[in-house]
């Protein structure tokens, strides 16, 4: 490097460690601010203050997106902005997720982008666990997993929202990379391979070619193989980049999904009802008469009042074999004209119906 590059380095690190400094002192008054919100919300609402107000933060998300100038990408200028609100409402007290653990698989990731890295996350060992956990209030928020792009949806979720008296706060989509682990150093010496029966599924393709004699063991979740995997000679496990750090183990091959748009979507749930943020989702929980037309019945207020259906799932409902229940997402809050008229209208069609929540879409 020349004389000249030397000082125009040593000048353009100046400004960056005087922006920093501006930077702290903003982010600082910005925290404090945080504060001041903290002590009002207490003296308004006394005892049950709701510190994290999920249609805020999209709002401050989505505003941030907007006005971005650039270079930064708007995602990633929202990504920054997630954390200094995380640790803003850590604050004010800190909240606590329960994921499906144990530490390291998609799920703890999902409730990280969700709630930013401040979030205090705690492992359960099944999803059952996670509602009960959030339902008896040990636990402000649980995450779920609830639908893969490649092995459709995660069934005993949706089962569980039958008889939960929980909502549905928020939903996080993550794009899954998988990465086979392992203690060993070499392919060819892999007999046994973990992970979780969906994460299996997904890496077929790259299993059939690369490791057709490897038995493949389906366990609880891709942490738990690679928990397992860590302990056995001849052995590897499918799972994320974060599980080989945690339980030390080398990647042996990237990225071996067969679909490289592989993503996951989330639920965020608990006992708060997120008002409307302007653009919102809605799910409900609904069940017809078992006669001809009687799904047709069952959507027609939609289409009647305006409002786009953009998902349905039907599951049995298990108090008869032709009972069936329809787990079904429309755009829209339920407070929004034209979705709470469609929703009443709806209700006089069900035999069940339950609107399991209204939540901003996702920013990030
Ligand atoms: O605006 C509020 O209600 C706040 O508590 C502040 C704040 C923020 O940092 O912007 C923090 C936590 C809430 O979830 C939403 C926003």
């Amino acid at each position: 490097m020349t004389a000249s590059s030397d000082e125009e380095l040593d000048a353009v690190r100046r400004r960056i460690d005087a922006i920093d400094q501006d930077l702290l002192r903003l982010i600082s008054e910005r925290a404090r601010c945080a504060q001041q919100v903290a002590h009002i919300k207490t003296g308004i609402e006394g005892g049950g203050v709701q510190f994290y107000r999920p249609e805020r933060e999209i709002a401050v998300l989505r505003r941030i997106k907007d006005a971005n100038p650039g270079p930064l990408d708007g995602e990633e200028v929202a990504r920054l902005f997630r954390e200094i609100m995380s640790a803003c409402l850590a604050l004010e007290r800190p909240l606590n997720a329960a994921f499906l653990g144990p530490e390291g698989t998609f799920t703890q990731a999902a409730a990280i982008k969700h709630f930013g890295h401040s979030v205090v996350t705690r492992a359960m060992a099944t999803i059952d666990e996670i509602f009960r956990e959030v339902e008896a209030g040990a636990c402000d928020f649980g995450v779920v997993p609830v639908e893969n792009s490649t092995e459709g949806v995660v069934s005993h979720t949706l089962d569980l929202f039958m008889s939960s008296p929980l909502r549905i706060t928020g939903e996080v989509s993550l794009r899954i990379h998988h990465h086979l682990m392992s203690p060993e150093s070499d392919l060819s010496t892999i007999r046994t391979v973990y992970s979780h029966q969906q994460s299996l599924a997904q890496c077929r393709g790259w299993l059939d070619r690369y490791l057709p004699h490897a038995e493949r063991v389906a366990v609880g979740s891709n942490a738990d193989a690679a928990r397992t995997a860590m302990n056995e000679p001849g052995a590897a496990a499918v799972a994320g980049l974060q599980a080989a750090e945690i339980y030390g183990l080398k990647v042996l091959a990237e990225r071996i999904e067969d679909d490289p748009g592989n993503t996951t979507r989330f639920l965020v749930i608990g006992k708060q009802d997120s008002p409307p943020s302007g653009q919102d989702k809605t799910s409900l929980l609904l069940s017809c008469r078992n006669q001809a037309g009687g799904l047709h019945a069952l959507l027609m207020p939609l289409a009647a009042h305006g409002v786009s259906m953009t998902r349905i799932e039907s599951r049995p409902s298990r108090r008869g074999i032709w009972d069936y229940v329809f787990f079904i997402d429309i755009i829209g809050h339920r407070q929004d004209l034209p979705v709470a008229a469609a929703l009443e209208h709806l209700q006089k069609e069900s035999l069940l119906f339950k609107v399991l929540g209204s939540y901003p879409l996702a920013v990030l």
